[in-house]
């Protein structure tokens, strides 16, 4: 199946879901989750580094980590992927954008309200009464490699204030995982792009998707475990392919 058949697709669709991964911020320079180890976490595995253990044992290693990745999403811009993306949602008014970036490159693209399965970069919180912080001012200015930076305390309780990401072990936002879940349930067209496939329950919502018979488009430069249940598999990046499927 080609651009031209997934296009076909697109085009007598409703209720589409877009779901997507790390590889669509990837042409806007932020290094997909598992490369994005360099410097002082080059050592670490990122799903090492992304639990409440990690955080517990040395909270400046993680929240260093946390600050730095803010540092460079604050620098990025949108790509043709996600503009591609916004043009869908504002086409088909019955489209949700469902995704696991941490990132805000949807809405500054002009997505309406993505759903973040995995929390924000943007929303820090007390790690005890889980109370919002404020936000540290601007985008951050953590040298390249990054550094080991001690977390503000909470102005509540004075526990140390963490990312407001959802880490490996911890549940998901109920209210976000059952919006996403119905709306896979209910679409006649879901679009994947730039993600492994591998993290769950995120990785169900394709899947959801296919189960309730809608098709599925996959837009990844490799392939992945959700080949199989895609009805067309475009292998190109993101910010070239998507922006063909909305011509
Ligand atoms: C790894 C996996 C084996 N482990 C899990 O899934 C675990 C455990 C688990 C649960 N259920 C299971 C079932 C089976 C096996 C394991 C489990 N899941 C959890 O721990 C979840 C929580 C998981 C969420 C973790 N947080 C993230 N992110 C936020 C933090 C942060 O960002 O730091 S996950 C993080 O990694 C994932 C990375 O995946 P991708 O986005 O796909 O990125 P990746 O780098 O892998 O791949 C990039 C892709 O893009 C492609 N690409 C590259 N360039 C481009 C390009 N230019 N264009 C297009 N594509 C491109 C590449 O080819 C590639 O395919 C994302 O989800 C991202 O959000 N929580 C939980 O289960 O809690 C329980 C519970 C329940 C109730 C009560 C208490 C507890
Ligand atoms: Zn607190």
């Amino acid at each position: 199946m080609t651009v031209r058949e997934a296009a076909d697709l697109l085009l007598k669709a409703r209720k589409v879901v877009v779901f997507t991964g790390a590889g669509v911020s990837a042409e806007s320079g932020i290094p997909t989750f598992r490369d994005a180890l360099t410097g002082l976490w080059a050592r670490f595995d990122a799903q090492a580094l992304a639990t409440p253990e990690a955080f517990a044992a040395d909270p400046a290693l993680v929240y260093g980590w946390y600050e730095w990745r803010r540092t460079i999403v604050g620098r990025a811009r949108p790509n043709a992927g996600h503009t591609a993306i916004a043009k869908i949602e504002a086409a088909i008014p019955g489209t949700v954008v469902v995704t696991q970036n941490v990132d805000a490159l949807h809405e500054q693209a002009g997505s309406v309200s993505p759903i973040h399965l995995h929390g924000s970069l943007y929303a820090p919180r007390c790690s005890s009464c889980a109370k919002p912080a404020t936000p540290p001012e601007g985008p951050g200015d953590e040298p390249a490699d990054g550094r080991r930076l001690t977390p503000p305390a909470c102005e509540h309780c004075g526990a140390p204030v963490r990312p407001g990401v959802v880490w490996f072990g911890e549940a998901l936002p109920v209210d976000a995982l059952e919006a996403a879940v119905a709306a896979a349930a209910d679409c006649d067209l879901l679009i994947t792009v730039g993600t492994s496939g591998v993290v769950y329950p995120a990785a169900e919502i394709p899947q959801v998707a296919a189960r309730f018979g809608a098709p599925v488009i996959q837009v990844n430069p490799m392939p992945t475990p959700l080949d199989d249940i895609c009805t067309v598999n475009l292998r190109g990046p993101a910010a070239e392919v998507l922006p063909e499927l909305v011509l």
